[in-house]
């Protein structure tokens, strides 16, 4: 399998049926993302971002066009493919622990025991920092929390591809900025490979190895992809003041405030 191309999309297109007739979502989508890469979504509002990370995730199919997920058709989720919301999407009634278990029973029930998945979702909360939390419920957690269980869950599956969207989205600068770092530790350690939505553009230089910039609905399409080739490990304080890091971050802002000024569509 060619290790460039992990992730495939070729000529896709999402239209919707709305009340007011056919809403182009997005057309022309041509991308590929490599194994272990780091992929970031950026785009205005309602440019079609979670659009094309669902496609990605398999939880709707496209119009047109083709998505392949190592050389296999994408045709729904699977164990493979771990999404991460932002709204953590935790279930209220269960712990923790509980909520993370299932995830883990329902990829390798049939082939583990209980305790090997006991196990796996010990070493899924250690990851995130929250074997003390195990057993409390998601209403007893703070926000960063249920999004650090969150993402443990989708890790705890083991999955070959984390597809994120926006999932610091609602948290405050620090306890983002905190998840951020622990996110680019987890990732060099699991050799994951990442797609995910952001609004943020230093959130995108930092984690990225390429942003891709969508245009403006309706019709998004890539209007740019751009390579960040900063070294790794990244530590976000030297960054500050990195010449190149601030190129990215130029590049970037640039697209999306002189090229693709914002004016707001809705279907
Ligand atoms: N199921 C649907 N039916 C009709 N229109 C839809 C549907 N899902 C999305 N859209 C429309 O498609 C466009 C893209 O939506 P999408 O949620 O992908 O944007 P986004 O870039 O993720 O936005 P945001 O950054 O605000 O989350 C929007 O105009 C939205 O109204």
């Amino acid at each position: 399998m060619n290790q460039d191309k992990y992730i495939e999309i070729q000529d896709v297109e999402q239209t919707f049926k709305t009340k007011k007739g056919t809403f182009p979502a997005l057309r022309d989508i041509n991308l590929t993302v490599a194994k272990g890469e780091f992929v970031t979504l950026i785009g205005h509002s309602g440019c079609g971002k979670s659009t094309l990370l669902n496609l990605i995730a398999g939880l709707t199919m496209p119009t047109k066009g083709v998505l392949l997920c190592a050389n296999k058709e994408i045709a729904g989720p699977g164990p493979e493919r771990g999404v991460v919301f932002q709204n953590h999407s935790l279930l209220p009634w269960l712990t923790c622990f509980e909520n993370i278990y299932l995830a883990v029973e329902r990829v390798f029930g049939g082939s583990e025991s209980k305790a090997q998945l006991k196990a796996r979702t010990e070493a899924a909360l250690a990851l995130v920092g929250l074997t003390p939390a195990a057993s409390k419920r998601p209403g007893e957690i703070s926000g960063g929390m249920k999004q650090r269980v969150g993402i443990a869950r989708a890790l705890s599956m083991e999955p070959k591809v984390l597809l994120m969207d926006e999932p610091f989205g609602a948290l405050d600068a620090l306890t983002r900025a905190k998840l951020q770092d622990e996110l680019l530790e987890i990732v060099a350690r699991t050799q994951s490979t990442v797609v995910m939505v952001t609004h943020d553009v230093d959130e995108a230089v930092l984690l990225s190895d390429k942003i891709v910039m969508l245009t403006n609905g309706p019709a998004a399409t890539v209007g740019e992809v751009r390579t960040v080739d900063l070294a790794r490990p990244r530590n976000r304080v030297a960054l500050a003041d990195d010449p190149q890091y601030q190129q990215h971050r130029k590049a970037v802002i640039d697209f999306l405030y002189t090229r693709q000024a914002h004016v707001e569509k809705v279907a």
